[in-house]
């Protein structure tokens, strides 16, 4: 938890509390289904809970902005996100019906009104979101063949609506296949952990 007040010190009560009460929950989930590699659960709060956050240092989402996490496994980075933006409504879709079972079983704990989590394939999604959040899912070609039509044009927060996606490494190649325009914001400028060294968010606007 210190990790996290590091960084976001001016959280609320209840923002602390719900991610205080992440370690408990995802430990105990964790022992059922295996969501979060159990080699690294004791670095959950580094490698999951703030490593999510990095989102939230690009972008600050409105209240009432639509968010979809695609491909969210056992809730990352949604469920750090919601917790940090409780105005905001995100849908944590994973096509792996246990994995969803982990997000229901931790978001219904939390009280987490502002997370919806749906099992299915995102590509089959009909409605609209203002930004698509991600993390190890697929190749970014891919990724924006099965998420870039749900994103509807606007500015729902401090950047124009588009994809927010976590990344490791070297993306040159890998984005300029996308033919987009790419912001690339290197986590490390907010975060001093040697886990983020070469860790990214990289973002592109729905234009
Ligand atoms: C490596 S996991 C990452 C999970 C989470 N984003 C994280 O970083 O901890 C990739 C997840 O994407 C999901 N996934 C892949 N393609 C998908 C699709 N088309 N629709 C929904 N979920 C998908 C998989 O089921 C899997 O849970």
């Amino acid at each position: 938890m210190e990790l996290i007040d590091k960084y976001f010190p001016d959280l609320t009560e209840e923002q602390r509390r719900r991610i205080a009460a992440l370690y408990g929950l995802y430990a105990d989930w964790n022992a059922k289904i295996n969501v979060v590699s159990r080699k690294d659960f004791d670095q959950l709060y580094l490698r999951h809970v703030l490593h999510s956050l990095a989102i939230a240092k690009v972008c600050a989402f409105a209240d009432g902005a639509r968010i979809l996490d695609a491909g969210c496994g056992g809730g990352f980075p949604s469920v750090p996100l919601a917790i940090l933006f409780p105005g905001a409504r995100f849908t944590a879709a994973d096509s792996i019906r246990k994995k969803i079972a982990v997000v229901e079983g931790v978001a219904g704990a939390l009280g987490l009104r502002n997370l919806t989590p749906r099992c299915v394939r995102v590509e089959t999604l009909e409605e609209r979101f203002d930004y698509v959040v991600s993390r190890a899912v697929t190749a970014m070609p891919e990724f924006l063949r099965l998420t870039w039509n749900r994103i509807e044009r606007g500015q729902a927060g401090s950047l124009p609506n588009g994809v927010l996606y976590l990344k490791g490494g070297d993306l040159a190649e890998e984005l300029a296949l996308t033919g987009k325009r790419w912001y690339v914001y290197d986590i490390p400028r907010f975060f001093d952990e040697p886990f983020f060294e070469t860790k990214k968010v990289v973002y592109t606007p729905k234009k």
